[in-house]
């Protein structure tokens, strides 16, 4: 075992731009109607005569758009433009509602401008419709003026794709804007069939997204078959708006106090949890110093599960505990400080060099608190399949937080609806399969297994977890629901039919993590 030198980053924060810009909420605008919107502008200047330049936040999130069209992440993408640039506050939080709005709702967008444009956007130049589609956002998703949406955009458009490319893009604003955006929603949903295709339409998703979260929503008893439209509705409608930042006290480093004494608000659902309601997590010295983190409420809360069990037999004798799949280090960081507490050992693995030293880098207090405390703290840069083998029967809990398509945390990722295909949960079913049989050969008899995902798929959860039970007898299925609770003790509602637990945005606010507990024999 070679010891190497966290959970999600913040989320891009939405907040209102200047000068009426918004905060991306749909159906709150307070807007002229339509036709009058429509003549004001067509009485403004010709698109020729406008200003040839746009504002930085915005040529920022074109920018930012055709980055992540090549490939890269609009969440570390976008923050390293505005720092570059010098776009702060307001401004960047437009810029970045901007970006996330026309990424998320790119699939709704382009329906809309291929109608406008009358062609079908295949047909138009990628680098437009970009363009195209952050002046879509401001009309459509945004509180932005019309006539401001419409001017800057086509300013943006001459400035990145070019005069000719600026006539089009004010020609096409121009038709969207004359219909408000529930208009537009009902004539593109025209003729397709189906509700599930209608919805997916409307909310934005491919359409296998929509299916697979119909499917898990039923496979993890939140909703009837017959009833299940609602939930979907919700469910989707929850991927397109902002995550709330979650805060988590380790315990022993921080605690929730210290965090409400920064400007947090108590999380109602973790007992080491809280909620920014504003500014940068930076900017609070706990955070600074990686004795609390940026991490969702839904990690927070599989991790006190998993320590909150009792281990039996053998487990017991010598607690050890392990973090199968532990990069970037989020849930290592809070797993590591509660064990530090009990003084109990504790290991982080990671495949990834680089991933393995982002958890050497997270758990940086808590590997001053472990020297402290004498407590063996390490992080090993290995192949978590092997770990079973290396140390049979070597720990009393193990988290296995196993690589996903990450469908359970969509808000937080623009551009991942559109990245992931069907084909991504085949690929991962094998390696999912084996992480979870390694480390269920990796824990003692009366030790405990947690297998945890960010996404609720079916075949990525309990068709994987199922699948163990069935070839092989050493293991067994403990209710993980009554874990789970919030800081008055009371267990968390709608956690699914159990044993598992499904979490969900709709219903918790948290990412759709999944988590199942299990004992070795
Ligand atoms: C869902 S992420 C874990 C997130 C982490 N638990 C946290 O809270 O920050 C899955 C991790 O598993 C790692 N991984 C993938 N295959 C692995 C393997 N065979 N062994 C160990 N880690 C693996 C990935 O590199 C990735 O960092």
């Amino acid at each position: 075992m070679s010891d190497q030198r966290g959970d999600g980053g913040a989320p891009g924060r939405r907040s209102g731009g200047e000068g009426g810009r918004g905060d991306g909420r749909r159906g709150e605008r307070q807007r002229p109607p339509a036709r009058e919107r429509s003549a004001r502008h067509r009485s403004e200047q010709r698109p020729s005569e406008r200003a040839r330049r746009t504002d930085a936040p915005r040529l920022a999130a074109y920018t930012a758009m055709r980055e992540v069209a090549d490939g890269a992440y609009a969440n570390l993408a976008l923050p390293k433009l505005l720092r570059e640039k010098g776009i702060r506050g307001r401004d960047a939080g437009f810029a970045t509602e901007l970006v996330y709005g026309a990424t998320r709702l790119s699939g709704l967008y382009d329906a809309i401008i291929a109608l406008a444009a009358g062609r079908p956007v295949d047909k138009i130049d990628s680098n437009v419709l970009d363009t195209l589609r952050l002046g879509a956002h401001q009309l459509l998703g945004m509180r932005v003026p019309t006539h401001a949406a419409v001017d800057e955009t086509v300013a943006l458009a001459r400035q990145v794709n070019g005069a000719g490319a600026a006539g089009f893009v004010n020609a096409v604003l121009r038709r969207i804007s004359e219909r408000e955006p529930d208009e537009w929603v009902d004539l593109v949903s025209e003729g397709v069939s189906g509700p599930v295709e209608r919805l997916a339409l409307r909310t934005s998703h491919p359409l296998w997204i929509a299916k697979a979260l119909r499917a898990a929503l039923i496979g993890h008893g939140t909703a009837q078959p017959d009833a299940v439209e609602g939930s979907l509705t919700a469910l989707l409608e929850s991927d397109n708006a902002p995550a709330k930042v979650s805060l988590a006290a380790r315990p022993g480093l921080a605690s929730v106090d210290e965090l409400v004494d920064a400007g947090a608000d108590r999380s109602g659902l973790s007992p080491v949890g809280a909620t920014l309601p504003e500014g940068d997590p930076g900017a609070i010295a706990a955070v600074r110093e990686g004795r609390a983190a940026v991490q969702d409420e839904g990690s927070q809360l599989l991790v006190l599960a998993l320590t909150a069990a009792d281990v039996e037999g053998d487990a017991t004798a010598h607690e050890r505990w392990l973090d199968l799949c532990a990069g970037p280090g989020g849930k290592a960081g809070l797993l590591a400080a509660l064990a530090i507490q009990r003084r109990i050992p504790f290991v982080a693995n990671e495949i990834s060099e680089h991933r393995a030293d982002l958890v050497w880098q997270t758990l940086a207090a808590a590997r001053a608190e472990a020297r402290e405390r004498d407590v063996s703290l390490k992080v090993r840069h290995g192949d978590g399949r092997d770990l079973g083998e290396v140390e049979p029967a070597g720990f009393s809990r193990v988290l296995i937080d196993a690589p996903c398509t990450g469908l359970g945390a969509l808000r937080r990722r623009p551009e991942a609806r559109w990245r992931r295909t069907a084909g991504d949960v085949a690929a991962l079913a094998g390696l999912q399969r084996e992480l979870l049989a390694s480390g269920i050969d990796a824990t003692a008899p009366g030790g405990l297994v947690g297998y945890a995902t960010c996404s609720p798929h079916l075949n990525e959860t309990r068709f994987v977890v199922t699948d163990a039970l069935r070839n092989r007898d050493d293991v067994e299925l403990v209710d993980a629901r009554p874990l789970f609770v919030d800081p008055s003790g009371q267990q968390l509602p709608g956690l699914g039919d159990g044993p598992f637990v499904q979490l969900w945005p709709h219903l918790h606010g948290t990412d759709a993590m999944f988590f199942a507990l299990l004992r070795k024999r």
